[in-house]
């Protein structure tokens, strides 16, 4: 399999290589050069298949040459050693559990699919890779314990000062070894264009070799197609039509991995993004016209996002074709009176807790199955611990922290105070 840069202006590369380097020269996504389409053989063996099979089979579609299967195969098993529960929680929505991973969020399975290829890549290199990270809040804790202790690799996470819950910032500020935590004074996006930046400027590439644990690489990215196999492996022991998906955005990684799932042949009725008051890509589907535009503070603080970086990527696998992507996905905004509003009706009626994230996807999934009938589930991608201040307030209890997560509380957090400057970022990054 080769991959493409999104702006057209770079060779094409393969898995290993836009592993290692996360953005094209360009400053393009990569995007591999086809999706491919899952063989008959594989959709008649899906139903009983484990999901260490179903990840290597889908995995080695997209991972190529680059990896020997036996390799492979551990690193798929490595990276799903937990479970992805779907939970009914009422007659027509289910809800897809992806918080039963080390750091309660569905970031798990990229960070540890990407830092064990890296881990592979790397073995017996001898200089050192940086992975530059952004995170809003869920990206940066996972990849730190993804990459915690890897070899070869420093993790700088760059973070929102005050725009990340509690726990959020524990998990990217306390693990020490090989992870640093940048504090950034300012917003997600502002986090993200310093990133990005940071893999065009010809100086600070000469002195480090750098790649992104963002969703901009395709080996965090494309992982995430797994659980979306999973759970529809699940779905049809209970239902005979292909679910409908909701999927709370921010960055649109993880819509877009599912989109690619389907375009290989998984059956989905149809996706639904939901997005908090972050609408550029609502509007873009009420309009047919994208502007971003800067990100505003929500409580469901991880889709804090005003320029999707996984947008581009929607639009390549459609053709930017306006009536095709809109005929698959639909895309609504809930503000968070309403987030709030759902955590609560829902808990009282079926004493399932959601977390902002999820609650946003229950609101927009429960009102596209008023409006057209069906069945489906949403994407739980974090778990409600992670988001107390919010989600005990209205449910008026606390809840348990896990006793996988106790440990953090007596942690240290430990960040560097940064401007929202890349000026700024880059002479840290030399001075290390
Ligand atoms: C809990 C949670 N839900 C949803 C999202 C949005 O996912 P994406 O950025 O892939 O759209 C994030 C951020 O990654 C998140 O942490
Ligand atoms: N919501 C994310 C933002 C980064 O998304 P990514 O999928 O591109 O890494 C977060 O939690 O950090």
């Amino acid at each position: 399999m080769q991959y493409y840069s999104l702006n057209k202006k770079a060779p094409n590369v393969d898995f290993a290589y836009a592993a290692v380097h996360g953005q094209a020269p360009d400053k393009g996504l990569y995007f591999p050069e086809f999706v491919p389409k899952l063989s008959q053989e594989f959709w008649d063996a899906f139903p009983t298949m484990s999901k260490e099979e179903i990840g290597f089979a889908v995995m080695k579609n997209f991972v190529g040459e680059s990896i020997p299967n036996n390799e492979l195969k551990r690193i798929v098993a490595e990276t799903i050693n937990f479970d992805f529960p779907l939970v009914k929680i009422d007659e027509n929505i289910s809800s897809l559990e992806l918080f039963h991973g080390p750091t309660l969020a569905f970031k798990d399975v990229g960070a540890r699919f990407m830092s064990r290829c890296l881990g592979y890549f790397n073995k017996g290199k001898k200089e050192n890779t940086t992975v530059l990270v952004a995170t809003s809040g869920d990206t940066g804790g996972a990849v730190a314990n993804g990459f915690l202790g890897v070899e070869g690799v420093n993790v700088v996470i760059l973070y929102p000062s005050g725009k990340v819950s509690p726990i959020q910032e524990l998990q990217l500020t306390t693990c020490g070894q090989n992870i640093t935590a940048l504090e950034v004074n300012g917003s997600f996006d502002d986090c993200q264009a310093i990133v990005k930046q940071a893999f065009m400027d010809e100086d600070l590439n000469k002195h480090l070799t750098l790649t992104s644990a963002n969703s901009i690489n395709v080996a965090r990215w494309l992982p995430q197609q797994l659980y979306y196999f999973f759970a529809v492996q699940k779905w049809f022991k209970k239902y005979n039509e292909a679910p409908i998906i909701c999927v709370p955005s921010g960055n649109f990684g993880n819509i877009c991995a599912g989109i690619m799932a389907q375009q290989a042949g998984l059956p989905v009725k149809h996706f639904v993004a939901a997005c908090n008051a972050n609408d550029e890509v609502p509007k873009y589907f009420a309009t047919g016209n994208y502007s971003p535009q800067m990100a505003v503070a929500t409580i469901s603080n991880a889709m804090d996002v005003g320029d999707p970086s996984n947008f581009v990527r929607i639009l390549e696998i459609f053709n930017a074709d306006y009536n095709s992507i809109t005929e698959i996905i639909s895309s609504v905004s809930v503000d968070d009176e309403t987030t709030k509003a759902t955590i609560k009706e829902v808990e009282s009626r079926t004493n399932y807790v959601l977390d902002p994230h999820g609650a946003v996807a229950y609101k927009a999934l429960s009102d596209y199955i008023n409006a057209n009938g069906g069945n489906g589930f949403l994407l739980e991608t974090a778990h409600p611990v992670k988001f107390p201040n919010v989600v005990e307030e209205v449910i008026g209890r606390q809840i348990p922290i896990p006793e996988d997560a106790k440990y953090l509380f007596e942690k240290k957090k430990e960040s560097t105070v940064i401007n929202a400057d890349f000026d700024a970022v880059k002479k840290w990054l030399l001075s290390k």
